[in-house]
């Protein structure tokens, strides 16, 4: 029975979709991005917040946007929004030219949610409803954003963090296809990034929603995101499955009989550490490596990949010199 006592609603609750179930997966763009260009500002004081950027967001992905302050993170997610005009470039919604209506299929929480102290968390939805033109139940969506006991509360009552479910309740109103979330966790105690991180989890994976959020939460990205982009200067410095970008970087360690002989023998392309030898080969590379030190007489006790953590790689990323 839900709050309210009413076992009709609690029914429709249990089957409650939000999205339209669009399967991850089948080679399609949720949102794509192409060649975008925003300069604020004029003259002496004109700034490049992006620079011709690129992207493509898998449908039915969760797609992480990272980059140090000043990136153009929030530039980009507004562009999307549609708050913010491009110089130059396209975005595209579903295969669609972004538009009101295309944008239709987007949830968004772009800016800190300002909500209205003196109304309830239903009321606010309902709101949202009507101004979205949407009929939507909102009880489903309280529940499913985890607030459904204070649907009833005013908004003055809630914490940041039933503040942020709120918002994101709001940015389901519509039953969007996809969601745009900039810095969903942004000022949470932990057990609030917990939860909206596996909320957000859940709207991709059982509502089938695309997520395209950005943090500055590496661990955060890693945990939950497929996907993800480092922008650097407005540019894109790396993009690519989460898996793929950490194996991208990944080192070969060996511990060996006889360290010295070995960082001789591969003199540039080999480094001390952890009591062995790190080896910058590719992976195909590594059989012949292992040959060619058995056949060297060098005793090899363990020899492994050692992929970086996100932060190495976003901190390779954005400190690597510009081309
Ligand atoms: N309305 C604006 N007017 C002038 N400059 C702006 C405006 N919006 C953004 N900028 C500038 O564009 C650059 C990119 O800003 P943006 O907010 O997109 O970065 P971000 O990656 O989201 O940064 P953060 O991680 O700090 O939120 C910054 O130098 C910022 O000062």
């Amino acid at each position: 029975m839900n709050p309210r006592g009413n076992a009709d609603v609690e029914t429709r609750i249990e089957t409650f979709q939000i999205g339209s179930f669009v399967s991850a997966g089948d080679g399609k763009d949720a949102i794509t991005v192409s060649g975008v260009e925003k300069t604020f500002g004029w003259r002496g004081r004109a700034f490049k917040a992006l620079d011709g950027l690129s992207l493509g967001v898998p449908q039915g992905c969760v797609y992480g946007l990272l980059g140090p302050n000043g990136a153009g993170k929030s530039t980009l997610l507004r562009i999307i929004a549609g708050l913010v005009r491009p110089d130059r470039g396209s975005v595209s919604i579903f295969g669609e030219n972004a538009c009101r209506e295309s944008r239709r299929r987007l949830g968004m929480l772009i800016e800190a949610p300002a909500f209205y102290p003196f109304l309830t968390a239903r009321e606010h939805l309902e709101m949202f409803a009507r101004m979205s033109e949407t009929i939507t139940m909102v009880e489903p969506i309280l529940r499913r954003v985890g607030i459904g006991y204070a649907a009833d509360k005013k908004v003055s009552a809630f914490s940041l963090g039933m503040k942020q479910r709120l918002g994101i309740g709001c940015a389901l109103v519509a039953r969007p296809d996809a969601l745009v979330l900039d810095e969903p966790t942004n000022g949470l105690d932990p057990d609030g990034i917990l939860e909206i991180r596996s909320l957000i989890v859940e709207l991709a994976q059982r509502d089938g929603i695309t997520v395209l959020l950005s943090s500055h939460l590496l661990d955060e990205v890693e945990r939950i995101c497929d996907r993800v982009a480092i922008l650097r200067n407005g540019r894109m410095s790396a993009q690519g499955r989460v898996d793929d970008l950490l194996d991208s970087q990944a080192r070969f360690w060996l511990n060996v009989d006889f360290p010295q002989v070995v960082l001789e023998r591969l003199a540039s392309q080999a480094d001390a550490g952890d009591g062995g030898v790190y080896v910058r080969i590719g992976r195909d590379d590594a059989p012949e490596l292992i040959r060619m030190l058995a056949n060297a007489n060098i005793r090899i006790f363990e020899a492994k990949w050692i992929k970086p953590d996100l932060e190495s790689v976003f901190l390779s990323e954005t400190r690597r010199e510009i081309q």
